[in-house]
């Protein structure tokens, strides 16, 4: 594929929506250097780097769930704040989590979703996810019923049945089959041409080749992720992030 074409609504005329300045991020003491990048409308970031090299932590301080030691993060050139109404509303989570109501159905508990975020036609929007997530079937199962697959598929259904201008992904690829990680590529690459801005943390090369605008590696300065001295974020076009991800001893 052709880097124009990778590059979506790159160039000139980029609508920013999505700004890091100088972010470090941490428990205490940083986990990884500070990243300075942007996330305009229809392109898609990733977050690439070794285990524990801080991917994760970067992505809960842009959900707004984890205070930055340090720098800022922006929607639309505002501080990001969890609690605002706007942010909420605009800003779709999909992370390792399972919080599930014990006693709602999978249909149900995304007709929840869709209806607390005001959406019209819930019935349908709904049936058209848990068709597009392969979960038609399981639409009566309650969730701690499902599959790990499965589970995480719902994950991905409860983030796609509300509206959203920005997408944040956890490694969304996690205990999907190949055809589901197929089908998450394709979704979620019809998402970022539809003007969606996505940030996800991945170790899938597949979805990075298919899908990332640009990515960010982060780099512990080979320490093992205790100390940060060495250690740096860059920001790289998405050909040289598939290169140290396919190859990640270079
Ligand atoms: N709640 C926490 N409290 C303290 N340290 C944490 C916490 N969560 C993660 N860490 C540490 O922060 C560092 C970065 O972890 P993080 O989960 O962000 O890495 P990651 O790049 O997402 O890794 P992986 O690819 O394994 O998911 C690690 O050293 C980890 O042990």
């Amino acid at each position: 594929m052709s880097k124009s074409k990778r590059t979506g609504a790159r160039g000139p005329a980029r609508d920013v929506v999505l700004g890091l300045e100088r972010l470090l991020v941490g428990y205490g003491e940083p986990v990884c250097a500070p990243v300075t990048v942007d996330v305009a409308r229809g392109e898609a970031l990733c977050l690439v780097g070794a285990n524990g090299a801080g991917k994760s932590t970067v992505l809960r301080a842009v959900a707004g769930l984890l205070e930055p030691l340090d720098g800022t993060v922006r929607l639309h050139g505002e501080p990001v704040d969890e609690r605002s109404v706007r942010f909420r509303r605009e800003v779709a989570c999909v992370f390792d989590e399972d919080a599930w109501f014990a006693e709602l159905s999978v249909a149900e508990h995304l007709e929840l979703v869709a209806r607390g975020h005001g959406v019209r036609d819930v019935v349908d929007v709904v049936d058209a996810e848990l068709e597009s997530q392969r979960l038609t079937d399981a639409a009566d199962q309650l969730p701690t019923s499902l599959s790990s697959g499965q589970k995480r598929r719902l994950l991905l259904a409860a983030a796609l049945v509300r509206p959203r201008s920005v997408l944040l992904l956890d490694e969304p690829e996690q205990r999907l089959d190949p055809t589901g990680r197929e089908a998450l590529a394709d979704r979620l690459l019809a998402e970022r041409d539809a003007g969606t801005a996505l940030v996800l943390a991945t170790h899938d090369v597949v979805l990075l080749r298919r899908l990332a605008t640009r990515a960010v590696v982060i780099d512990d300065g080979g320490d093992g992720g205790e100390g940060r001295a060495g250690g740096t974020c860059r920001v790289v076009d998405a050909d040289e992030a598939a290169r140290i991800v396919s190859d990640p001893v270079r």
